[in-house]
């Protein structure tokens, strides 16, 4: 099952405008904007950046943006929330959900995540949903029930042609940020079984092709042997997202 390849720069909160266009003129020294076929690349910034991406990106179609989150409501007063509406005004094309982040410092549940998943969906807006387990919980032989409750809990009441079309981030918590990149076999391991819950839950056909990418220390070392499993089809990547160089070695080393 041949599946496109995704490699996405989640800047967290880092990266202004300003320092955005300085990283985009290295981004674009590092590789051309001709579009391949081999993979999708993908910035997320942080909402208050995403003008200047789209306007420095210009003709650069070939890199997509997206946004970190996105609100579960329509409009109205929701102090401090963006709407799918805003970011389809902004003409983005991925929406991350369910970051490990925000589930931990911002007490989003799989019932928040669903919600703001079907928004997505509806405003035509690919989700990127991320999910991973803690450390105590893989230590703990809970890796399958907690991967499996935040599938099942995040996609629920969705149908088969809707699940195809979602990016899903397996983002181990403990790997994150922490320089601790689980094996490719663990990863691999990891991700088969994902993509047998999606199988048992949607269907084969639409589990074969939900592309799946590995989150979690990922750098221009160690992106080619993570991308050579069947089951890896790219990377959510934060700390070595923030310089264009290691970027493009991480999409260079992937594609
Ligand atoms: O959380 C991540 C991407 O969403 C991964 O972050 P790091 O690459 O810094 O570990």
């Amino acid at each position: 099952m041949s599946r496109t390849p995704i490699i996405a720069a989640n800047w967290k909160m880092n990266i202004g405008p300003a320092e955005a266009k300085t990283f985009l003129a290295g981004l674009k020294n590092e590789f051309s904007c001709q579009c391949s076929k081999s993979c999708d690349v993908v910035i997320v910034p942080p909402y208050i950046t995403i003008p200047a991406v789209m306007e420095t990106l210009g003709d650069c179609k070939c890199i997509g943006v997206g946004a970190q989150n996105v609100s579960q409501y329509d409009n109205g007063a929701y102090t401090g929330e963006i709407s799918t509406t805003m970011l389809n005004e902004l003409g983005l094309a991925y929406v991350v959900l369910g970051h490990s982040e925000r589930r931990q410092y911002f007490g989003e549940t799989d019932a928040i995540i669903n919600a703001k998943i079907k928004k997505t969906l509806a405003a035509k807006l690919t989700p990127i949903f991320c999910i991973g387990e803690t450390k105590e919980e893989r230590l703990g032989g809970k890796l399958e029930e907690v991967l499996k409750t935040q599938i099942v809990d995040g996609l629920k009441d969705l149908t088969p042609a809707e699940v195809e079309t979602i990016v899903i981030a397996y983002e181990p918590v403990w790997a994150i940020g922490t320089g601790l990149t689980a094996t490719s076999k663990e990863a691999q391991e990891a991700h088969a079984y994902i993509r047998g819950v999606l199988a048992d839950t949607f269907g084969q056909a639409t589990a074969d092709k939900v592309r799946i990418q590995y989150g979690g220390s990922v750098k221009p070392e160690n992106a080619a042997e993570l991308m050579a499993q069947p089951d890896i089809d790219g990377a959510l990547v934060g700390g070595a997202a923030l310089k264009p160089d290691s970027f493009a070695a991480i999409v260079k080393a992937s594609c």
